[in-house]
């Protein structure tokens, strides 16, 4: 089975095409200040209007409140949530329920012991994002280029939801991540990218290739 992309952080419409060419299953929108990949309500609104059908919108916040999620929500057309905060298991059902979009909840992976935290979760989100651990004093939770140490995932691949692996992927090693962790879906944001926060349409398509290559 081909293995399904998000392309996260999209900021322009060159980029929605580039993703839809790449074969895409996600695109994402980051709604945080900080990040280089940060976008408006309003340019998000018209970035998911040029997002073809077939294709899921992933908002991406962290650690948003109601207010800011009802806002969004009312302006953006979106297929999904990615909670990529602190958001505790309840506050997840919370979101779930209050907006009746699918929720994918991000968890930092940097040891075995962090992998303990995804029973909770998959109790109340539909899919689970499984990403390296921010350093400490990181500006960005996630977002940064960094990936953990995939063995930990081996044997592992009987989780009861859905799955995406994330953190540092680039066209050179996600064959190998999907390899060694026998994920399904792949979420990449920086390693397609040739600056901070611009992506790079060559380096999406060789990311896809090399996914459908091996
Ligand atoms: O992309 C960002 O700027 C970002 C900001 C805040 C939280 C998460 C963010 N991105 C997500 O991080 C992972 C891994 O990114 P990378 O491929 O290592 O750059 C990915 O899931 C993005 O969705």
């Amino acid at each position: 089975m081909q293995t399904a992309v998000k392309f996260c952080g999209l900021t322009r419409p060159q980029d929605i095409h580039a993703a839809a060419e790449a074969g895409a299953r996600y695109v994402g929108f980051v709604f945080f200040p900080k990040s280089p990949r940060h976008v408006t309500q309003e340019a998000a609104r018209a970035l998911a209007l040029e997002v073809p059908p077939g294709i899921a919108k992933v908002a991406l916040t962290v650690d948003a409140d109601d207010a800011a999620l009802d806002a969004l929500i009312a302006e953006v057309p979106l297929d999904m949530l990615q909670l990529h905060g602190h958001e505790s298991p309840e506050r997840v059902a919370h979101v779930r329920a209050r907006y009746g979009l699918p929720v994918m909840k991000a968890l930092g992976i940097a040891t075995a012991r962090d992998l303990d935290q995804i029973d909770a979760y998959s109790e109340v989100a539909d899919q689970l994002l499984i990403d390296a651990k921010p350093p400490e004093g990181a500006d960005l939770p996630g977002g940064n280029g960094l990936s953990f140490d995939w063995r930990l995932l081996a044997g592992r691949k009987y989780w009861t939801r859905p799955w995406m692996l994330a953190g540092g992927l680039t066209p050179d090693n996600v064959a190998e991540a999907v390899r060694l962790t026998g994920a399904r879906q792949v979420d990449v944001s920086s390693g397609v990218e040739s600056a901070p926060g611009i992506k790079d349409a060559g380096r999406m398509a060789e990311f896809a290739r090399a996914l459908a290559t091996g």
